[in-house]
């Protein structure tokens, strides 16, 4: 990691109506870091989120992602950034192959590139007999690999992933977060969102919303520290405790 930014994010700011969904947030990510950021349900992370993958205009405030504007150079963002949720889906009805390729030609890389690729990436996740395989036919946790190592095929600077590993089991987490650490040791920067506080701890720096504002960042020891607690679940727990709003 060095002191290169990787986003940078200054009194942004988004309302619906009268609402406002993030609340006048500041902070930078340096290239190559793992940035979690936390909250509550309802606390304003997906729609912070949006508004740096250049899919939704800020109210005010400015940020920029991989050097871009969040304003005026959306364009530009998408090209250099994956994504992925864990609403966001392969493609149930095509095969692993098939995916790869379909989402690696979006992003305009040559053939060559994509067929040596193809072939890496499936030898990495031991997907060799899956190859020509449906996606619809892997277990979900394989799924999501795939889907981060798609997210990652055109060598996106930043990775944004929305609550990548909901739903899967804790072997399949640590397995997911060692393919996150192979990323960032790439030099790839890492923006994620989860629920998981175990997650939490494997970032090296943590954020953490309450009612659409930063109640508190810092890397996870310090802010075990800071609030007297054992770990980031009870770091959590003390914080979001304070929230008024939430969805669930
Ligand atoms: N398009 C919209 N119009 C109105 N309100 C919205 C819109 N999008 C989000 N909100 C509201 O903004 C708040 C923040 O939502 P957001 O989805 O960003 O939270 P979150 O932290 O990502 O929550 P979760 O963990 O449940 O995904 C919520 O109260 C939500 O209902």
């Amino acid at each position: 990691m060095n002191d290169v930014k990787a986003i940078t994010v200054d009194h942004l700011t988004k309302k619906f109506g009268n609402f406002t969904a993030v609340d006048n947030i500041s902070f930078e990510v340096k290239k190559g870091e793992i940035f979690g950021f936390l909250g509550a349900n309802g606390a304003g992370k997906t729609t912070a989120m949006r508004m740096l993958c250049g899919l939704s205009i800020p109210s005010s405030g400015n940020a920029t992602v991989a050097g871009f504007d969040v304003y005026h150079q959306t364009e530009k963002i998408k090209k250099n950034i994956g994504y992925m949720s864990q609403k966001f889906s392969l493609y149930e009805d095509l095969t692993v192959k098939e995916n790869i390729r379909f989402y690696a030609g979006i992003y305009g890389k040559s053939n060559e590139f994509i067929k040596n690729k193809t072939g890496v990436v499936i030898k990495d996740l031991h997907l060799e007999k899956e190859a020509n395989k449906l996606v619809k036919s892997l277990p979900l946790g394989w799924k999501q690999k795939l889907a981060f190592s798609v997210a990652i095929f055109h060598e996106p600077e930043i990775v944004f992933l929305d609550e990548p590993t909901g739903g899967v089991d804790p072997v399949t987490r640590r397995e997911f977060w060692n393919l996150i650490y192979e990323a960032a040791a790439t030099g790839i920067t890492v923006f994620v969102t989860t629920h998981y506080m175990d997650e939490a701890e494997y970032c090296n720096r943590v954020c953490i919303m309450v009612d659409g504002r930063i109640d508190a960042m810092d890397t996870p020891q310090q802010l075990k520290k800071a609030c007297d607690a054992a770990s980031m679940d009870e770091v959590f727990l003390k914080l979001a405790r304070k929230a008024l709003r939430s969805d669930t």
